[in-house]
């Protein structure tokens, strides 16, 4: 079981994201999410991350798959990554400061942007494939950071734990 969740809210060719306030990767914009409580499942979990950080409910989120790291790197070895479409009503008086961060719609094509320092080092590696939910399907999204530096990349098969995991106490 990894130790963490992420989520992507998507309106039209934009993603809610946050301005992280702590560490990790504090100041870095990121997905909305945090940290699995004691027998809670991944979809459980992002359902509840999302509404204390953003107030928006999210009824189905989709699973697009995993992002690990390598070992040594934390504890922590990555995080369920789940997308969910909201509306444009959800998204209110944005930007808005929160206790976890800044929250901000950015277009995909920024987060993308090869010249963008800004976000999470992971982000580009796997977010497009993420938000493709016709064409791509879940994987891990495996990453092997050296200190704060992402210097390899590779996509995996899921581990067949996955689906378990993510039905287990829904
Ligand atoms: N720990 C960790 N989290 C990461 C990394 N990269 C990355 O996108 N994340 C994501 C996973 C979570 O969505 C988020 C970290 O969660 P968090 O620390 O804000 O969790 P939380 O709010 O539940 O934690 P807390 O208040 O209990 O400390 O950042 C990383 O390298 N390490």
């Amino acid at each position: 079981m990894l130790k963490y969740t992420i989520a992507f809210l998507k309106y039209e060719d934009k993603v809610l994201m946050i301005n992280r306030q702590k560490s990790p990767w504090q100041g870095a914009w990121n997905g909305i999410g945090g940290k699995l409580e004691a027998g809670e499942s991944p979809t459980n979990c992002i359902i509840r991350e999302v509404w204390e950080e953003t107030g928006i409910r999210i009824n189905d989120p989709v699973f697009r798959g995993l992002v690990t790291w390598n070992p040594d790197h934390e504890p922590a070895q990555g995080m369920y990554v789940f997308v969910a479409n909201v509306q444009p009503e959800e998204l209110i008086n944005l930007p808005r400061a929160t206790r976890e961060g800044i929250l901000e719609l950015k277009s995909v094509s920024w987060l993308l942007s090869e010249d963008n320092f800004g976000t999470v080092p992971t982000l580009r590696f796997f977010m497009e494939k993420v938000l493709d939910v016709r064409h791509e399907q879940p994987a891990d999204y495996h990453c092997t950071f050296n200190g704060d530096d992402l210097v390899h990349t590779e996509i995996r098969n899921l581990p067949e734990m996955t689906t378990f995991e993510l039905m287990e106490q829904k």
